[in-house]
């Protein structure tokens, strides 16, 4: 039978390709200090990828919470790059670095989907995409920063993929929504076999 679904994001990307797929679902952020708790996470030697479930189960836990009764979705996206564990840039010289960083570099998106139902983890995915950087000039990366730091300051990435941020890349190797932060058709598959959406 069709269940609305509760979507533990701030993200108005994940909410969007959700509704313009046609999912029943409610955006109730889940506010947790992803910061310190990315951090205490990654001093404990904890890979990206479990950095990223546990902080997606955190979200949808928090909301499962106050709703038990709900279908409850939490996400979280993680860039890994040497191993380590890069969120949203905290500012534009903080973007500028980690560009410079990544530049003729690949790198690892994670994007973790945890969904609870009754107040239980019931199903886990994380998707993975593997993106190169071009050597873009130090010039460049100044006009991307100033032209679009107010759209990419909400990015895992420090870029948005649909948008000037394709400029920054030479391959991408992976699905597109993962990097959008919705592994969108491994969770389509699972709620149509449930029977949440129609098949
Ligand atoms: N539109 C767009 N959004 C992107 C892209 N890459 C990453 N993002 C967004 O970057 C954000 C990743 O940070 P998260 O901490 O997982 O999510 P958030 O936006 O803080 O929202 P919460 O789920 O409430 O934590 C998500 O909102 C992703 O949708 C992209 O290429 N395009």
């Amino acid at each position: 039978m069709p269940r609305p679904l509760l979507l533990a994001s701030a993200s108005e990307t994940r909410l969007s390709l959700l509704r313009n797929a046609g999912v029943q679902v409610t955006a109730l952020p889940a506010r947790i200090d992803e910061e310190t708790i990315r951090s205490s996470l990654e001093a404990e030697g904890a890979h990206p990828r479990d950095i990223a479930d546990a902080l997606a189960e955190m979200k949808a836990r928090k909301l499962a919470d106050k709703h038990p009764d709900a279908l409850v979705l939490g996400c979280d996206q993680v860039l890994e790059f040497d191993r380590r564990a890069f969120g949203k840039p905290a500012s534009m010289e903080d973007a500028r670095q980690q560009l410079q960083m990544l530049r003729g570099q690949s790198h690892r998106l994670l994007s973790a989907l945890v969904v609870y139902d009754g107040g239980k983890p019931v199903w886990r995915h994380i998707g993975r995409v593997d993106l190169t950087m071009r050597h873009f000039s130090d010039l460049w990366l100044e006009g991307y920063l100033t032209r679009n730091w107010d759209s990419l300051r909400h990015s895992a990435g420090g870029y948005k993929l649909e948008e000037e941020g394709i400029r920054l890349f030479s391959a991408i190797e992976g699905d597109y929504f993962t990097v959008l932060g919705l592994p969108l058709l491994p969770l389509l598959s699972w709620l149509e076999l449930r029977g949440f959406i129609d098949a």
